[in-house]
């Protein structure tokens, strides 16, 4: 099967640093990859890498089996949603306004927004619960409901991959579950997921397959169960935890973390 995002030794070198070290990594059509991995370990590194945001200094990156360089921008744009925290907006858009933007890659210079568009867009607001925000300037929301707009138009985007940086890290943990759920149910057989979540048992409960990071290599990818052992908890997080499957999930019980001497 042909990867929907591949990395081949992607490497990226800023302020003599190699903050990425020939990282090689695929996520397969219909999967969802948890990106995980401590502070600073190349999380939102690979994820600009991912979206074309930087450009490798080494290796290469490719989307659906292409060269992602090959792309035309606005071809990228239907493929790939990128979402992380919600930013600050300046400019008085409405809610609907700034969702329907999500479908401006799919039209042309001057071209209007179909019906289609705007049912899409309805959808959307519904999904994501701010129907009844449609009509507020954006600069208006709450962080939390900023973040749900923002969650709304990559859902009109249609994307085959998304990727999600910590894009649930002002929500509440009612909307952070139903977005995820939200997602996880319509995923379609050829979208991928790639998700840098903090929380790790919530990396786990939704992910198939996890990808540790660790200094800007990857220690290990896999289950989650597979991933999330005492020895890379200790050794990569450096906290003294117990991972417990129990019905809903990996639990991890964590005991404290090692205090180097
Ligand atoms: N533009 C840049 N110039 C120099 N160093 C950078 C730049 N961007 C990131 N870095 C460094 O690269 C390393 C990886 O950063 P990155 O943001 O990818 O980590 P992360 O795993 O997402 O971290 P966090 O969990 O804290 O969000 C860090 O040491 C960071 O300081």
């Amino acid at each position: 099967m042909t990867p929907v995002l591949e990395t081949r030794s992607a490497t990226v070198v800023r302020g003599g640093d190699r903050i990425l070290d020939a990282v090689s990594m695929a996520v397969e059509p219909g999967e969802w990859l948890g990106v995980i991995g401590p502070n600073g370990s190349g999380k939102t590194s690979l994820v600009r890498v991912l979206s074309g945001t930087w450009t490798p200094d080494a290796g290469s990156v490719w989307l659906h089996g292409e060269a992602l360089s090959s792309y035309a921008h606005r071809e990228r744009a239907r493929q790939i949603a990128v979402v992380k925290q919600a930013p600050h907006v300046a400019f008085d858009l409405t809610v609907r306004e700034l969702v329907m933007l999500g479908r401006a890659p799919y039209r042309g210079w001057m071209q209007s927004f179909t019906g289609g568009d705007q049912d899409r867009v309805v959808a959307a607001l519904k999904a994501m619960n701010i129907a009844h925000l449609a009509d507020r300037a954006v600069p208006s929301l709450s962080g939390g409901e900023r973040q749900r707009a923002f969650l709304a138009q990559a859902l009109v985007q249609e994307p085959t991959a998304w990727l999600l940086d910590e894009p649930t890290a002002h929500l509440d943990i009612q909307y952070c579950f139903s977005f995820f759920q939200h997602l996880k149910q319509r995923q379609s057989p050829n979208e991928a997921v790639i998700a840098v979540v903090h929380d790790l048992e919530q990396a786990a409960r939704f992910a198939d397959r996890l990808l540790l990071l660790d200094h800007g290599s990857v220690v290990t990818s896999g289950l989650p169960r597979e991933v999330l052992t005492t020895e890379h908890l200790a050794h990569v997080f450096g906290v003294d935890a117990t991972p417990e499957s129990t019905p809903h999930g990996l639990r991890l019980q964590v005991h404290g973390p090692f205090v180097s001497s």
